[in-house]
């Protein structure tokens, strides 16, 4: 998986045309959507996590909660992003580890929104331009390592 993690005074979307043939079912008040002061995490999810993705969600979570903490952000903004990545992983594993991030940084206590997957986007991003305020991680799955 990578991550590109923005601390922005706003993200904000529409969502244009599908981009893939069963992009996720949304209602009306999903096609735009706006966060203030948020953290924004733009996300490709990679074949090599198909291995384990309740590992790489964890991961992921953990890394986010790090920089949020770090920035002082208490609103994130779960971005499908597939242009991080040239090994992506199949829309339909991505798709559920993009709800479980979602999920989880919830239940930490978390302000979350989660763009659309599957649809071209317009977007308009307000980066922070503090030293934090661009960052970028990759994670993996435990080489081998079955649960
Ligand atoms: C296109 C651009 O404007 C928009 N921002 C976009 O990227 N749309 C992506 C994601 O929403 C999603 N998607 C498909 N596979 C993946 C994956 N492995 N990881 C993340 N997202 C994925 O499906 C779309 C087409 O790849």
């Amino acid at each position: 998986m990578r991550m590109l993690l923005i601390h922005a005074d706003y993200l904000e979307y529409e969502v244009r045309d599908k981009a893939l043939k069963n992009p996720e079912p949304i209602s009306d008040e999903q096609r735009k959507g706006r966060l203030d002061e948020v953290l924004a995490v733009f996300i490709s999810v990679e074949k090599v996590d198909e291995a384990n993705p309740e590992e790489v969600v964890g991961k992921a979570v953990a890394e986010i909660e790090d920089v949020a903490k770090q920035v002082k952000a208490e609103r994130i903004f779960v971005y499908p992003f597939a242009h991080l990545s040239s090994e992506l992983a199949k829309p339909d594993v991505a798709l559920e580890v993009l709800k479980k991030i979602e999920e989880k940084l919830k239940e930490k206590g978390y302000e979350v929104k989660r763009a659309p997957f599957g649809y071209y986007k317009a977007f308009k991003l307000s980066c922070k331009g503090h030293p934090l305020a661009e960052l970028s991680r990759t994670i993996v799955p435990e080489e081998g390592v079955s649960k």
